[in-house]
């Protein structure tokens, strides 16, 4: 299989804190796998180094083949990384459709000219991906009108507008209702079939309802990999969640697991 990602041995060092110690990570194309892990487990970081907002102190993060040591963030961004942040970044005194036309339009000006594949453009046109966003209805109203999730779902179409190869998008389900946080797993499920995607998620409902396979990070470095039930049933997985003194948030995360019906 083909692989999109390959992160080989990276360390990050901050003043000797190894926020990443000796990764190791593949995704082939076409994949949609989710990250997990808990609070400082390197998460952000590991997302930072793919997209050169991060340098690895050590080891190489290679994409579509291609070491992207020398290469600064936006040339990243431009072979084909996409990056959805936690927080919705829409221009909220204008409409959905104008969000995305404007988002496909700075495109084209800069770069689609020289590699715009007619059948991607096709797929992306504004109207098509108003649809695969579920907003044609509410194509033109203010998007400050919109709800969150509906806001989550117009930025994920602003990033595909950019015809991104590989999308990694961070907690894009905090705060939603069960109900758009199940429309977001569907979107990404549907991406799925044209993209390679990385999700960062600590809702485990969510990440079952969209995960084939799952990442455990843990330390900086990858703890278990599988399927959702083999990583919730993994004995290191329990110790690192339940096992350890744990703040707020972490102890979230672990009822998290809890409630998502594993035997922890
Ligand atoms: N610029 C930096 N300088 C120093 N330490 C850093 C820096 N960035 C991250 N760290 C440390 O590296 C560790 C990993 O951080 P990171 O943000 O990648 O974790 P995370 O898994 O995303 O956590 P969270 O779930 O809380 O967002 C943390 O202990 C953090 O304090």
């Amino acid at each position: 299989m083909q692989k999109i990602l390959e992160i080989e041995d990276v360390t990050v060092s901050f003043d000797g804190f190894k926020a990443l110690n000796d990764l190791n990570f593949n995704l082939d194309v076409g994949e949609l796998r989710v990250l997990i892990g808990p609070n400082g487990a390197g998460k952000t970081t590991f997302l930072d180094v793919i997209t050169g907002k991060t340098k690895p102190t050590k080891g190489r993060v290679l994409f579509k083949g291609r070491n992207l040591r020398s290469l600064s963030e936006h040339q990243i961004a431009r072979l084909g990384i996409g990056r959805k942040f936690q927080t919705p970044r829409v221009y909220l005194n204008l409409t959905p459709r104008e969000n995305l036309e404007l988002t496909s339009n700075r495109k084209k000006n800069v770069w689609s000219t020289l590699v715009g594949k007619p059948k991607n453009a096709e797929r992306n046109s504004v109207a098509g991906l108003l649809e695969t966003i579920g907003l044609s209805s509410r194509a033109d109203i203010p998007a400050g009108l919109l709800s969150h999730g509906e806001k989550q779902r117009l930025e994920i179409g602003m990033l595909v507008a950019q015809s991104p190869d590989l999308l990694l998008v961070d907690e894009p389900v905090a705060g939603l209702t069960d109900e758009e946080t199940e429309n977001i797993g569907d979107l990404l499920l549907a991406l799925a079939e044209s993209h390679s995607i990385l999700v960062i998620e600590h809702d485990m409902e969510f990440v079952r309802q969209i995960a084939r396979k799952v990442t455990v990070l843990h330390q900086g470095s990858v703890l278990c990999e599988g399927n959702i039930d083999q990583v919730q049933n993994d004995p290191k997985v329990i110790e690192v969640y339940l096992g350890q003194p744990m703040d707020d948030s972490d102890t979230a995360h672990s009822l998290e697991l809890e409630a998502s019906g594993s035997e922890l």
